[in-house]
């Protein structure tokens, strides 16, 4: 580290975890620090894996006061590896996307008068009306996402409008279930956040906008008008369109930039500079995109709970089954993603359930070994039926399919012959099939967006980056890198679960070195080094292989489009 330069502080609010680092203008890491939600204040909020659920009615939630606690936390603990926090020039972060902050009529004058002397939780109770924050993983909006379709005609038409179709953890469909579940509460709060602006405001002390690309998990913003969708304001907040708007306040166009300087709060308890700035936050995928510069054709999947998949890409080609979002630094560029729920958590069910699974030193040996030892789609030898399986734990995203297990087999050659197996095959078979199933999916859904990296090659991505917890894992790596291909190789991020928070610091550095028009792919295309950052840890695509995958695609879409028609969620 140099003695003097400016530091760039990132954060990542996640579902289980909220992790900081700290780099220098270089991109070079300085330090960093995390709390773990469960380990750090489970006993305290009864939360499991960072959140509480309500099972009756499908909701998902967070107490906003263990963020609070957290983000005391995590500065402390930066502060404890001597970090010189007064050498921050700026900030920003990533946060879970869709969750929603409710802030009371006090809350502006709460947080703007935050002293020193007592930590943010019990100064900033009264500043919410709301003590939760819906999480992305709630699935108790499915009236209010039909009523999203209706408004706009179909879900094609919605998703033309919003970049997406309705989805449950969408924060437009979840503020109109809360205003109609909880009208007091509604009535009684001033101002809504996103997680993003959220904690942007804590740093601000005072109510941040929200961010250009964030907003875009909503279902209300107009992506093609650039403003609030007008029916669906007035929907969202019962024909009171004008009332929700100001609770939702102005969007932030810049993704860069300051927004004013960081509360007295953190300049006295934690010793950050009073001209430290406070950029615009944005949410965990955006900020994934940011962690290094994507080239068109590059993948990024994030193996975090949720598993994601994100391109960078000029065209808007919304479709219901997926994702656009207005790009977080870089206007006419938007983000592709695909979100499933059951990703890592998933992945941990069928490893629990594993033959021999031991509890004591590497938890995954086993689910590694199987998903290793079995050979693609479990076809061991000639005219062997090609393996195929859904794994949902929890109600599905895309596809929109309640939880359940279901496995078929076809012809391992054409994809013919589907037809659902009654008797589960052995469990360790599973292993290598929930990645498959997981990867089979994503190819689907992204095929469209691909085309051919080199002459003779198939469509494909270029490179596929991983991050998030289970990119440290070398059988779901070698796995993705099986069925998704990857012309230039898969690669892994070297800060593994920490790629949102360094996308934050990331962004931090452009916000406030940026020169004129300059953008941030130029700004960090230049400091970036790719040694020592990535680490290849599969070829990608393989001759053989990755057709193998492709001679049952049809049969996997038809398999979902099976299983849809008797598992909906409803
Ligand atoms: N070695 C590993 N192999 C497979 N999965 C892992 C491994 N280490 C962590 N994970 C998974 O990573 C997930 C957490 O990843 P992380 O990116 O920190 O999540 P989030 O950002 O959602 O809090 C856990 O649910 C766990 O299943
Ligand atoms: O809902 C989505 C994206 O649409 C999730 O990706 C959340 O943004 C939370 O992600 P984690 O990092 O906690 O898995």
């Amino acid at each position: 580290m140099t003695d003097n330069g400016p530091l760039y502080l990132g954060f990542d609010l996640s579902t289980q975890q909220l992790k900081a680092i700290v780099i220098q203008s270089d991109l070079s890491i300085v330090s960093s620090a995390k709390v773990d939600f469960d380990q750090d204040f489970g006993a305290k909020y009864k939360i499991k894996k960072g959140v509480l659920v309500n099972e009756e009615e499908g909701e998902v939630f967070a107490p906003v006061a263990l963020w609070l606690e957290s983000l005391d936390l995590v500065l402390q603990r930066l502060q404890e590896q001597n970090t010189p926090l007064s050498r921050i020039k700026g900030i920003s972060g990533s946060c879970q996307q869709h969750g929603s902050v409710y802030w009371s009529h006090e809350a502006e004058q709460l947080l703007g008068g935050l002293t020193e002397d007592k930590p943010l939780v019990d100064q900033l109770t009264g500043a919410f009306s709301h003590p939760f924050a819906p999480n992305w993983q709630d699935h108790s909006t499915q009236h209010e996402c039909d009523k999203f379709e209706e408004t706009m005609g179909t879900a094609e038409r919605l998703a033309q409008a919003t970049g997406s179709a309705a989805h449950h953890r969408f924060t437009g469909t979840q503020i109109m279930r809360l205003r109609r579940k909880l009208p007091e509460m509604y009535t009684s709060t001033s101002r809504i956040s996103l997680v993003s602006s959220f904690l942007a405001s804590l740093f601000l002390g005072s109510i941040a906008p929200m961010d250009i690309s964030d907003v875009c998990g909503m279902n209300l913003w107009d992506i093609p008008s650039n403003n609030w969708s007008a029916p669906l304001l007035d929907l969202a907040s019962g024909g009171s369109p004008d009332d929700l708007r100001a609770k939702l306040g102005e969007v932030r166009q810049d993704g860069g930039g300051s927004m004013g300087n960081v509360s007295g709060y953190f300049v006295k308890k934690y010793n950050f500079s009073p001209d430290c700035g406070v950029a615009p936050f944005t949410g965990d995928n955006p900020a994934t995109i940011l962690a290094l510069p994507l080239r068109p054709l590059d993948a990024i999947v994030s193996l975090g709970t949720s598993t994601t998949f994100l391109m960078s890409t000029p065209v808007y080609k919304p479709d219901p089954s997926y994702h656009f979002f207005n790009h977080p630094t870089t206007p006419g560029q938007y983000m592709f993603m695909l979100c499933y729920k059951n990703g890592g958590l998933a992945r941990e069910k069928v490893r629990d359930v594993l033959p021999e699974a031991s509890s004591a030193g590497d938890v995954w040996e086993k689910f590694n070994k199987f998903a290793l030892e079995t050979p693609p789609l479990d076809v061991r030898k000639e005219g062997d039926r090609a393996k195929l399986g859904l794994y949902f734990y929890l109600p599905e995203i895309v596809p929109n399919i309640r939880a359940g297990t279901w496995r078929y087999t076809c012809d391992a050659k054409t994809g013919e012959g589907l037809e659902e197996v009654k008797e589960p095959w052995g469990k360790e078979v599973d292993a290598r099939a929930i990645i498959e199933s997981q990867a089979l999916s994503m190819r689907l859904r992204s095929q469209k967006l691909v085309t051919a990296p080199r002459e003779g090659l198939p469509a494909q991505p270029g490179r596929v980056y991983l991050v998030g917890g289970g990119s440290l894992n070398p059988a779901i790596t070698r796995v993705l890198g099986d069925v998704l291909g990857g012309a230039d190789g898969v690669y892994k991020l070297d800060v593994g679960g920490n790629a949102c928070a360094l996308g934050g610091a990331y962004k931090a550095v452009w916000a406030f070195e940026r020169g004129e028009g300059e953008t941030f792919d130029e700004l960090i295309g230049k400091r970036w080094k790719e040694e020592g950052a990535i680490q290849r840890v599969d070829e990608g695509y393989k001759e053989g292989v990755f057709e193998k995958y492709g001679n049952v695609l049809g049969a996997f879409e038809k398999m979902e489009e099976e299983i849809l028609k008797v598992a909906k969620n409803t």
